[in-house]
């Protein structure tokens, strides 16, 4: 997945650069598909279950009847994803007890509308409805940093054994920051963010780029008090960032689920912390969680 979520980015910054991005509306203006959420998305589930017939691979674009593109496909495995040892209670999984979430380009949106750094790719694995392992490729990574800057990076984890490519950053101690979305606010949303008495928010896109947020400690939380992100947008973050210790799960607390039957909505909302979880889910208002149910 690692070596295959790097091939994605190389897709989605290709048909960004050929400039027709082929713009579908799914649901509405703000629920969008590109040629690169396509491409990307074939190049993730052909190359994955080629090599690993027997996993369940969803992923959030329907396939298309188009002949795949060969080019599109990555079989090569990274070394150094080889060289790790997976830990213990992962050593002896089925691939039949495999479900992998792909989301090929978290971040749509803003994608179409240029702001590049909120954009991923992300690859989740889950085992028995948990979020073990994720993989997170953020193409447009240091694309401000000038034309020296080396584009894109890859960051990975597993959970017992730790995440790569990242690294946990505290953010400020005399200032509460909140990240959420910056295309599908909605009441709940605002509400729920105003209840965090935060002194800064930042409204970007992507729950990837959130997650990273959150991680590299731009952000103390993530908030999204509001169905909307599925599951293919949460597994491989939360992998990561349980890898390193820190925690996601709905606006009441409840652990997310990611078996193959589960229904692909997030319908709890999502809050992703490091450190103080339990004071974001005391303070969210009776009113928001009323209305955001598991
Ligand atoms: N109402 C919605 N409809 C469709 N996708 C949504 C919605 N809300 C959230 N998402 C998905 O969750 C991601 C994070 O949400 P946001 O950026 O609003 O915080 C979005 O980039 C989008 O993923 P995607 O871009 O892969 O379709
Ligand atoms: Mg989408
Ligand atoms: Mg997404
Ligand atoms: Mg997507």
């Amino acid at each position: 997945s690692v070596s295959v979520a790097e091939k994605a980015g190389t897709i989605v910054r290709d048909v960004f650069n050929s400039g027709e991005l082929g713009v579908v509306e799914k649901g509405g203006k703000n629920d969008l598909q590109t040629q690169a959420d396509r491409s990307a998305q074939e190049c993730i589930v052909q190359s994955l279950s080629r090599q690993f017939p027997k996993v369940t691979i969803i992923g959030e674009e329907e396939p298309t009847d188009e002949v795949v593109d060969e080019s599109h496909l990555e079989t090569g495995l990274s070394e150094e994803v080889l060289k790790a040892v997976c830990p213990q209670d992962l050593q002896a999984v089925k691939d039949e007890d495999v479900v992998v979430w792909v989301d090929p380009l978290d971040g749509t949106k803003e994608y179409t509308e240029g702001f590049l750094d909120h954009v991923t790719v992300l690859i989740g694995v889950a085992v028995n409805g948990k979020a073990v392992a994720g993989v997170i490729n953020q193409p447009y990574y240091n694309y401000k940093a000038g034309p020296g800057a080396t584009l894109g990076r890859t960051m990975w984890g597993i959970v017992g054994l730790g995440a790569f490519g990242v690294e946990r950053l505290v953010p400020p101690a005399d200032k509460r920051i909140v990240t959420t979305t910056r295309s599908h606010s909605n009441k709940l949303v605002t509400e729920s963010i105003e209840a965090m008495q935060p002194d800064e928010v930042l409204r970007v896109g992507g729950a990837g780029h959130k997650v990273l947020l959150v991680i590299e400690g731009k952000a103390h939380a993530y908030v999204f008090a509001t169905p909307g992100c599925k599951k293919w947008d949460t597994c491989a973050p939360e992998a990561i960032l349980h890898a390193l210790g820190g925690k996601l799960t709905d606006i009441h607390g409840n652990a997310l689920q990611y078996h193959r039957d589960v229904k692909h909505p997030n319908t709890g909302g999502v809050l992703a912390t490091y450190s103080d979880h339990d004071w974001y889910l005391g303070r969210m208002p009776e009113s928001v969680k009323a209305a955001v149910k598991p």
